[in-house]
């Protein structure tokens, strides 16, 4: 029989990516006691596998676009990317993926590192699984955290259900070695558009599967539109309205059959169809939960119905991103610091309802913040969209030759503050995080006149987007 060893901790968070880091932190800040389980790297799905990869890869092809769009840098950016160049930054950037250096700032930080699957066995109790075989049981004073995020969802098709076909997935795509010669992406949302831009530009031919009716649906229309046509400048083929109804892999050819009855061919094929959140495997049947369900939380992160119970991050689903799941780990790791005290939370997570900010590293880049002009409108709230070229604007045709991109603001004609704002564009990225203050401080319009935007740069299209609104 093996030995099943136990601790005792204030708080117990299964799941080190980035937003289980986040909330060991504000606990370990706090004098809690913390223990963090987890099963893969430190650092998570974003450190390794997503985030960082991802834009490893990117950042070059972009710069390369940019190097087009200059004058004098046109002839030396002919020359093809130099890709071993660029997985080798990659592979730098992902820490050859090994997490000491995340290893060595936990335990820094003063938390208990367990490796292993963890997962509930009862109220406050995390039974941890090691490589080893051996068991711990782990609970917790005060809280357990849930931040185990999410893993890719592969559709259930003739080729994936039954394994013939091992595609890639976000996994496969962020850390390939090298460019396939032709790549089939299914899926039309945030990892297809990226993975599409970055594998182009890597050596690949592209096609990209849409069952939709364009790329980046979630977003204002003419973000998928611009980031379409440039897909198909760069030589990619962008299919919309196209369900792949199987696939196959016939002598190393891989094959997806449409529901129009084609075969599109080719040496490798990514499904970025979005994804599933890893509790399946959890141990929620022990605490009344549905294994394998989305956990559903109030703005302190606490899941519903229980007072012990926490989920950050992706495995929540409020938003799918890293700042936004370490920010709730922040208001997690504080209301758990506080109850613990006997006080009341000191902040909610209220910036996941309607404040979002997303930057999409596509070229153009895509940055968005709040809702779409349909998404306000579906609230009820009365709005206008303002839009503007930003080739209009001085900074933008000094920024590149030909600019071109457009920028959009949703104004709230009842309260006069802006409930959106998106940007599409070379260099669009940085901007974000002026519309960001902007939504979420609700800053009068009137008042956003007295922001003043430096001269030269793009960020003057906020006075054409003032202009434009005050008509
Ligand atoms: C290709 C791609 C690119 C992306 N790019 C961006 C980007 O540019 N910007 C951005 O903001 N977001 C991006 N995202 C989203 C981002 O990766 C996620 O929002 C983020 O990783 C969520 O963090 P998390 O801590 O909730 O989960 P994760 O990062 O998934 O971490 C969860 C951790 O929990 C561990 N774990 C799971 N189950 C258990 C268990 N039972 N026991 C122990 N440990 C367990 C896992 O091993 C993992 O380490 C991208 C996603 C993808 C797929
Ligand atoms: N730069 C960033 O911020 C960034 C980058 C990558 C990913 N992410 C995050 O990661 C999450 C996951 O991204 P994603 O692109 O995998 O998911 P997604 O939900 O954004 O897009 C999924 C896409 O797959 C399509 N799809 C779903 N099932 C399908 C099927 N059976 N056949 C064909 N198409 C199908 C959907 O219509 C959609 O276009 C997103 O929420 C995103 O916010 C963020």
């Amino acid at each position: 029989m093996t030995e099943t060893e136990s601790f005792a901790y204030d708080v117990v968070v299964i799941g080190a990516g980035p937003v289980g880091e986040n909330v060991a932190d504000r606990t370990l800040a706090a004098g809690l006691s913390t223990a963090v389980v987890e099963s893969e790297l430190v650092g998570g799905e974003c450190s390794y596998w997503a985030c960082m990869p991802s834009k490893a890869l990117l950042r070059p092809v972009i710069a390369h676009a940019d190097a087009r769009r200059t004058p004098g840098l046109r002839a030396a950016a002919r020359a093809p990317l130099d890709a071993a160049e660029v997985f080798a930054h990659r592979d730098e950037q992902t820490a050859h993926w090994k997490d000491d250096g995340q290893v060595e700032w936990l335990e820094g930080a003063g938390a208990a590192l367990h490796r292993g699957h963890g997962r509930l066995s009862g109220p406050r109790t995390v039974t941890v699984t090691t490589p080893e075989g051996r068991t711990e049981t782990l609970t917790a004073r005060h809280a357990v955290a849930v931040c185990t995020g999410s893993r890719a969802a592969l559709p259930g098709l003739p080729g994936l259900r039954d394994g013939a076909v091992a595609p890639w997935t976000s996994r496969g795509a962020t850390s390939a070695r090298e460019a396939p010669g032709r790549l089939v992406v299914v899926g039309g949302g945030v990892v297809a558009a990226e993975m599409a831009t970055a594998w182009q530009n890597l050596g690949s031919s592209v096609t990209v599967l849409v069952r939709g009716s364009g790329l980046l649906e979630r977003m204002e229309p003419f973000a998928g539109e611009l980031v379409s046509q440039a897909l198909r400048e760069a030589g990619a083929e962008v299919r919309t309205g196209v369900s792949v109804t199987g696939v196959s892999r016939e002598n190393g050819t891989v094959v997806a059959v449409t529901d129009a009855g084609d075969r599109v061919e080719a040496d490798e094929i990514l499904f970025a169809t979005g994804r599933a959140p890893r509790t399946d495997d959890l141990g929620l049947e022990t605490v009344g939960l549905e294994p394998g369900s989305w956990l559903e939380v109030d703005n302190t992160l606490r899941v519903t119905g229980s007072d012990w119970l926490y989920a950050a991050g992706d495995v929540n689903h409020r938003a799918l991103l890293t700042h936004q799941g370490k920010y709730q780990a922040r208001v997690a790791g504080d209301a758990i610091a506080a109850r613990a005290r006997g006080e009341a939370p000191p902040t909610a997570a209220t910036a996941d309802d309607g404040a979002v900010p997303q930057v999409v590293f596509t070229d153009p880049e895509v940055a968005s913040v709040g809702v779409t002009l349909a998404e306000a409108e579906r609230a009820g709230h009365r709005v206008r969209a303002v839009d503007v070229d930003l080739a209009t604007v001085a900074g933008a045709g000094l920024y590149a030759d030909g600019y071109r991109g457009r920028a959009r603001m949703v104004v709230d004609l009842d309260r006069e503050i802006l409930r959106g704002v998106t940007f599409v564009g070379p260099g669009v990225g940085e901007l974000l995080h002026s519309a960001t203050v902007a939504v979420v401080a609700q800053v009068p319009v009137a008042r956003l006149w007295h922001a003043v935007p430096a001269y030269p740069t793009i960020s003057e299209v906020w006075l054409r987007l003032l202009e434009t609104y005050r008509g």
